[in-house]
């Protein structure tokens, strides 16, 4: 006779495996795999940090890589930099992503395209009340309504190369840590990136049918030209609190974007601090992997804990902060 003891451990791993089963059933979209090589990938902001090292590693898997940013030197030059690295002459496409004209007219330009990672971005960091608004709109006019216009232009085409082709097309958009929590100094930026979240979400519902896979990337601070510039002016508790979840290299957020671009996952967290936030911050998102659900289903309550315990220190950071001045 099998002591009541061991029938309740016995239990826990069933009660594990009819979940897991529940979820492989329930979860949706339904995954997938995409293909980069040979195929076109679009990065904007392909010319500097994080989009630069993705361009260089879509080119070394294969790709035929097109990238888009305002300045055209600096473009000649990442063009050159890919070249060296991959051997690929890459595509370069000069527009500002905040005139949807001369988006669509670059976008006609290069042709339909099969993966297309909106990852342009700016960041002014400052306190709302310091904050020119003129400054507040400019993050939201180029990380937000820039990535309407892209997704806008490229829709049509992506939906027949992948209908022609029958291979599964994507959209990837570049979000921030600073997208699934707030942080001091970041009200707009914060803003820009959070509201990206709710036109992905709604995207993907809009384009299933159509064999397109959207992504979100989620990276912490990462060491690019663009984060050097903004902590020149960061306030001191923007970099204690960004702090919290360490400095990644371009090179590697940009391998952390691609693998999952590639598996269709819809939430890209980068670091083991961006997989605890994205278990936090779940929501209602679509997953197409059982196994992260099954993380998401169990962790919820203990990661609202932790949550919480992230929250107390950086109101005590705070606290001291206003205390010594
Ligand atoms: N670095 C970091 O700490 C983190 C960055 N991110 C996000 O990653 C993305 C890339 O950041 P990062 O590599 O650091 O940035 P960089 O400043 O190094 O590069 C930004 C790129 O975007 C382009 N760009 C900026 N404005 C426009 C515009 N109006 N139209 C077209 N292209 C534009 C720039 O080219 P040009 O100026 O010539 O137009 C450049 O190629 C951003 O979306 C950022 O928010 C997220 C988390 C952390
Ligand atoms: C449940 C447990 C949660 C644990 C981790 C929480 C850590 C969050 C820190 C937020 C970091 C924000 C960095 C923004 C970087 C950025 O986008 C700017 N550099 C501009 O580019």
């Amino acid at each position: 006779m099998a002591s009541p003891f061991l029938l309740l451990l016995l239990l826990i791993p069933l009660c594990l495996l009819v979940l897991f089963l529940a979820l492989s059933f329930l979860a949706r979209p339904k995954s997938v795999r995409i293909p980069i090589k040979n195929r076109h990938v679009l990065i904007t902001g392909g010319s500097s940090g994080i989009g630069l090292a993705l361009a260089k590693a879509a080119a070394a898997q294969g790709a035929h890589v097109s990238i888009l940013a305002r300045n055209a030197k600096r473009l000649e030059e990442a063009r050159e930099e890919i070249k060296l690295a991959t051997g690929h002459m890459a595509r370069v496409l000069v527009a500002d992503v905040r005139d949807p004209q001369a988006v669509a007219q670059a976008l006609e330009e290069v042709g339909p395209v099969d993966v297309l990672v909106c990852n342009q971005g700016v960041f002014v960091p400052m306190e709302l009340e310091k904050q020119d608004l003129e400054e507040a709109k400019f993050m939201i006019d180029v990380n937000l309504m820039g990535t309407f216009h892209l997704i806008k232009a490229a829709l049509p085409g992506m939906k027949s190369r992948a209908r022609e082709t029958g291979l599964p097309a994507s959209i990837a958009i570049m979000s921030s840590q600073a997208g699934q929590v707030g942080v001091y100094g970041y009200t707009a930026y914060s803003a820009s990136k959070f509201a990206l979240r709710g036109l992905a979400e709604s995207l993907q519902q809009e384009v299933i049918a159509h064999n397109i896979h959207v992504s979100m990337i989620f990276p912490p601070d990462t060491a690019t030209p663009g984060l050097a510039e903004e902590q020149k002016k960061r306030p001191e508790l923007t970099t204690i609190i960004a702090g919290s979840s360490g400095e990644m290299k371009a090179e590697d957020v940009a391998k952390k974007a691609l693998d999952g671009l590639k598996e269709g996952q819809f939430i890209i967290p980068c670091n083991f601090d961006g997989t605890m936030l994205a278990i936090a911050t779940a929501g209602l998102s679509p997953q197409r992997s059982a196994v992260t659900a099954l993380f998401e289903v169990l962790g919820a309550g203990f990661m609202r804990f932790v949550g919480i315990g992230f929250q107390w220190n950086w109101y005590s950071t705070i606290q001291n902060w206003h205390a010594k001045r």
